[in-house]
């Protein structure tokens, strides 16, 4: 049986969902009824509005319903022109997808703009319009009545007879998959989990929120109006009432049953929502129960819905019959592997003041940190280290002050914008999106560098491949020097404080940034990983970038820094190299004292 599974283990991934769709497409021959190759054609249909909700929930994290107005969409926009007299499905389907990108993009801009809940209640008002809408525009739609007298659809002058539609179904369904599942582990899927993870790590990675957000749901948009195109050519009847809240809520449940982070989860929860719809007819008023239940399976029980249970069932699998890595045993960095130079740009900070209410955070606050130096920023708690380094980042608005980098002003730029100038960071709580390998975590720091677009990643264009090719060299030399290379295919969010914040530094470091500024990088690590973590800060100011280190651990900073600012109650207590700041009588008083008492009260 575990040779039976290595052996299949062996074969590319493509060949599971290939061998899915070759048998869909064959099971015409096997007379199975018409009952089952409807049950087939409606899950497909219902498959595609749900992979549009993994893109923009599961994946983007972007909690919204509208797929049932986008299905809608595209169904009356193929039934509006199956009536004017064009019967391409072709057509159809390339019109209705559009149809749903327009409502999405229309409907996204204002949701996404007001952020927060906004984008959830216009999606949900939205679904609620449909009706409505269907009414106004009566003499076209047939209003609530229905949209009947559809001519028969045809594909190049041929006319399609219903087995013809079962295999157009299945077409289109494989189709999309396939360019889904190239747009999930391309760049840009890497890029929406991140987004989903944290707005603040995106923005750090020079991607733009509100583009990434928008992205995703208007892409979610598309494959929900192929399904109301296809719909629309198997009924030749429309109403609105299919598109209301009963299908909104069942799109939702298979989306979170079949597990809303995955790709094929939209067609096993799809096919159980289905097989619900048919099996519930006699009692319609209790099918909302049944979705509630299939949400709190999905979402409660299975945690990662069936996608996740077949997941964990691999990785079992995978582990009894021995596939896989093989535990190595943590390594040192590799010294053989040279850093790439760096051109660092000079960090100017000029009389910086920042207030949050009546808190003085910082105050006329000057320094300069040069390249190929390392400048550490030190200070008791709440003495606005933090805050210099948001302020830089462009989280926070200065209230004055400038900030320039290589002599050009960043005050007023926006966090995305600062990133893409090469301004990178780490975090005091690392930012680690769960779900990605530690390989791929450091891909998503080279996100704006190396452009390569969404339809060059769906076609896997020679371009996409070279840029893929890039990110994959890059990270593997970043993963060598900070240690991780052994851990590439891990799952990131699993690994040690430790790990995950040299990890923090290899995704910064991909970008080779102009300026990195660490915000305490060595907190809770032990010896070891403090002494590789020193290696790897050190090779990055010798490749010429602008290093600014904030950092409690004053044996590490005396260690590295060339110059050291010493920050107390918002300014600058004193400024000097290692050893004036370890002389120094000011700092020795308000902030050493501050330790060494600390460290006192810890030990007894
Ligand atoms: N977003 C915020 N809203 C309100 N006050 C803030 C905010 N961020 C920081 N502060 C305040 O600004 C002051 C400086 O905080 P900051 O986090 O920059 O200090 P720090 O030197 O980084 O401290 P630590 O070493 O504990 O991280 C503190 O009084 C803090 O409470």
């Amino acid at each position: 049986m575990l040779t039976v599974w290595a052996g299949l283990r062996k074969l590319p991934s493509w060949a599971f969902p290939v061998a899915f769709a070759a048998l869909l497409l064959a099971v015409p021959l096997f007379d199975v009824g018409y009952e089952a190759t409807r049950y087939i054609e409606l899950s497909l249909i219902l498959a595609l509005v749900v992979s549009g909700l993994n893109i923009s929930l599961g994946y983007s994290g972007q909690l919204a319903i509208g797929q049932a107005a986008m299905y809608a969409a595209g169904a009356y926009t193929a039934g509006m022109l199956s009536t004017a007299g064009h019967t391409d499905l072709g057509l159809h389907i390339v019109a209705g997808g559009l149809a749903a990108l327009v409502v999405g993009i229309v409907t996204g801009i204002p949701g996404l703009r007001l952020g927060s809940w906004s984008l959830a209640m216009t999606s949900f008002f939205l679904v609620l319009l449909v009706p409505d809408v269907v009414d106004i525009f009566e003499e076209k739609t047939g209003g609530h009545l229905g949209l009947s007298g559809m001519l028969g659809p045809t594909l190049f002058g041929y006319v399609l007879k219903p087995a013809d539609m079962y295999l157009a179904i299945v077409v289109v369904a494989a189709v999309w998959f396939a360019v889904f599942r190239n747009v999930v582990v391309s760049r840009h899927g890497i890029a929406f989990q991140v987004l989903k993870q944290s707005p603040v790590l995106a923005s750090s990675l020079g991607m733009s929120v509100y583009r990434t957000k928008l992205t995703g749901y208007a892409i979610g948009a598309v494959p929900a109006g192929f399904a109301g195109a296809l719909l629309a050519n198997l009924d030749l009847y429309l109403s609105p009432e299919i598109f209301g809240f009963h299908l909104a809520t069942g799109a939702l449940a298979a989306s979170i049953l079949g597990g809303s982070v995955s790709i094929y989860g939209a067609i096993f929860g799809a096919g159980i929502v289905q097989f619900n719809n048919d099996q519930s007819s006699e009692f319609a008023q209790y099918s909302l129960i049944f979705f509630g239940a299939f949400l709190l399976i999905g979402g409660v029980l299975l945690r990662g819905g069936v996608a996740g249970v077949m997941r964990n069932a691999v990785r079992r699998l995978d582990r009894a019959a021995g596939i896989g890595a093989a535990v190595v045993p943590a390594q040192a960095t590799d010294s053989a592997t040279a850093m790439r130079p760096i051109s660092g740009g000079m960090l100017e900070v000029g009389k910086l003041s920042k207030a949050f209410g009546g808190n003085q955070a910082l105050r006329d606050v000057s320094l300069r940190a040069e390249p190929g130096k390392i400048t550490a920023l030190i200070g008791p708690n709440g003495s606005g280290k933090t805050t210099l380094l948001n302020l830089v980042c462009g989280f926070y608005r200065r209230d004055s002050g400038s900030i320039t980098v290589a002599g050009a002003s960043i005050a007023t730029a926006s966090s995305d914008r600062i990133a893409r100038l090469g301004i990178a960071r780490t975090f005091q709580t690392p930012l680690i999106p769960p779900g990605i390998t530690v390989r791929e975590v450091v891909i998503s720091g080279r996100y704006t560098a190396d452009r390569a677009g969404f339809l060059s990643a769906v076609l896997r264009s020679p371009h996409f491949r070279r840029v893929r090719e890039r990110d994959l060299q890059r990270a593997t030399e970043i993963l060598r020097l900070t240690g991780l290379i052994h851990l590439a295919d891990s799952e990131a969010v699993a690994l040690p404080l430790g790990m995950r914040r040299m990890l923090e530094v290899a995704r910064a470091l991909i970008r080779e940034p102009k300026v990195l500024l660490l915000d305490e990088a060595a907190s809770g690590l032990d010896e070891n990983e403090v002494r590789t973590l020193a290696s790897v800060v050190r090779q990055i100011r010798d490749a010429g970038c602008t290093v600014v280190l904030v950092e409690h651990n004053f044996d590490l900073v005396l260690a590295l820094a060339d110059r050291i600012v010493v920050l107390a109650r918002g300014g600058v207590l004193a400024e000097g190299t290692p050893a004036e700041i370890e002389a120094n009588v000011r700092v020795r008083d308000e902030y050493l004292g501050v330790v060494e008492e600390k460290d006192r009260q810890v030990s007894s």
